[in-house]
């Protein structure tokens, strides 16, 4: 199986505070990955390396094969938008565009703009009777699947989501975990940050970080630090 994100011996320093200390991870095509890691352990800096928002202090980074370390700013904007969705906590929703046309202003970050694939990833993600409605007038549930929606629209090799459930009631946060399964069943790669144990269980396996250290990693060609 491909592998779709490498990291070999990645830090990650601010100033004298190793945030990553000499990461290795290997996630393939298809996987659901959990980070995980109690407050400050370097889950969020891992998330912005991982998706090039950030850079690495050392180590490399492969994403699709290809070391993307050295990328300046430029690539690493045009490698996120063609192989990655990113779903955040909050919605970031423009309040006063329409459920469809927040999914397809993703599109226009893309360049191309399709009706239907956007009216499709809608219907997918469960809101095809929601085309038209504003972000008020959405559930919090709602808001959160039109994100995943924007995500999907451009078909993205890895989605990314940042603790998707943090803004959301139980109902609606076991709604948004059936679509990442049924969205990983379907053969889609997925890493989500998470502090909760429950969303941690229904990924494939758990990446565990503390104070920066790996410290679980429960595949079998993985070594734990
Ligand atoms: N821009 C920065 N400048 C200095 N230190 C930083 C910066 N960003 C993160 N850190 C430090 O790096 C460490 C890891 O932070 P990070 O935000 O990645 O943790 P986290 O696991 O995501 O925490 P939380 O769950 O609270 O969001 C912390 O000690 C933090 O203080």
């Amino acid at each position: 199986m491909n592998l779709v994100i490498e990291t070999r011996q990645l830090s990650r320093h601010f100033g004298n505070v190793a945030a990553l200390d000499k990461i290795d991870i290997r996630i393939r095509q298809g996987e659901f990955v959990a980070i995980m890691g109690a407050s400050g352990s370097g889950k969020t800096t891992l998330m912005n390396i991982l998706t090039c928002m950030d850079t690495l202090s050392s180590g490399q980074l492969l994403l699709d094969n290809e070391d993307v370390s050295a990328f300046d700013e430029d690539q690493r904007r045009l490698f996120r938008a063609d192989k990655m969705g990113l779903v955040f906590q909050q919605f970031h929703l423009i309040p006063y565009l329409s459920a469809l046309e927040n999914v397809m202003l993703a599109q226009h970050y893309h360049s191309v703009v399709d009706l239907a694939a956007a009216q499709q990833v809608l219907t997918q993600v469960g809101l095809a009777h929601r085309f038209d409605h504003l972000p008020s007038q959405l559930s919090g549930g709602e808001q959160q699947r039109v994100c995943i929606a924007r995500a999907l629209v451009n078909s993205p090799e890895i989605l990314f989501a940042d603790e998707p459930t943090g803004n959301l009631d139980e109902q609606n946060e076991q709604l948004v975990l059936a679509l990442l399964r049924q969205l990983h069943a379907e053969g889609r790669t997925i890493v989500m940050v998470t502090h909760n144990p429950e969303l941690g269980k229904v990924a494939d396996r758990v990446i565990r970080l503390q104070h920066g250290k790996l410290v679980e990693n429960t595949t079998d060609d993985m070594v734990a630090v």
